[in-house]
């Protein structure tokens, strides 16, 4: 079975890629499964700068395959933000106080003007090749409060117009059929093989 580490310490990215390898027979071990700490430095000015740091970074150390994903909320009425910063938008990996600082900063924006979306920037690197790079993204809005329990991060206020609910309320499977990350997996396993066996 095919092996792939992806480079992440966020343990809703990790079920998600999971989810969405294991069909493929693909097997995902994250950083937690690794004896050894390798220390990254996050410092990229875009998603598929610092999503590229995170792959090389490990690939360099180990000497392996790796797969890293550098994702995040893009809102317009904020110019972008949170963009890259979006783990620690308000403090560091807290999904409440990023919520929160973000809903304070939407606080009079009308709904027509709460557009968002989700980007994720997919690098895999190996030992002596070129990386392979893949992109997605998913549209929606801001919602007003916080609705459901399912997902991570911003999930419980991202409303999905298409099915009408935000992606706290709609469950793995679902998410996993439109979101960005899954888009940015499919763009990838497309071109995965050729760069592979190149
Ligand atoms: O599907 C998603 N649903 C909700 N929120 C999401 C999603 N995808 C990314 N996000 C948010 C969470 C976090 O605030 C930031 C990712 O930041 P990002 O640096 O890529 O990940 P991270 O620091 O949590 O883990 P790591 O760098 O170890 O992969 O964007
Ligand atoms: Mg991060």
């Amino acid at each position: 079975m095919t092996k792939i580490l992806i480079a992440t310490k966020n343990a809703g990215k990790a079920r998600e890629y999971r989810k969405l390898f294991e069909p493929k027979g693909i097997e995902v071990i994250t950083l937690k499964d690794l004896n050894e700490q390798v220390e990254i430095i996050e410092n990229g000015k875009t998603f598929s700068e610092n999503a590229l740091i995170k792959a090389q970074t490990l690939t360099d150390k180990l000497n392996i395959p790796v797969l890293a994903d550098d994702s995040g909320l893009v809102v317009d009425a904020l110019n972008g933000a949170p963009g890259i910063y979006s783990a620690r938008y308000a403090g560091d990996h807290d999904d409440e106080a990023n919520n929160k600082k973000l809903l304070k900063a939407l606080k009079k924006v009308p709904d027509e003007k709460r557009t968002a979306h989700f980007h994720c920037s997919i690098v895999a690197t190996a030992p002596d090749k070129t990386p392979l790079e893949a992109n997605g993204d998913v549209y929606g809005l801001i919602a007003h409060e916080k609705h459901g329990e399912d997902g991570f991060g911003y999930d419980p206020l991202f409303y999905y117009p298409e099915f009408g609910k935000t992606f706290g309320e709609i469950g793995m499977e679902e998410k996993n059929k439109v979101s960005h990350r899954a888009k940015a997996t499919e763009n990838l396993l497309e071109k995965f093989d050729e760069w592979w066996n190149e």
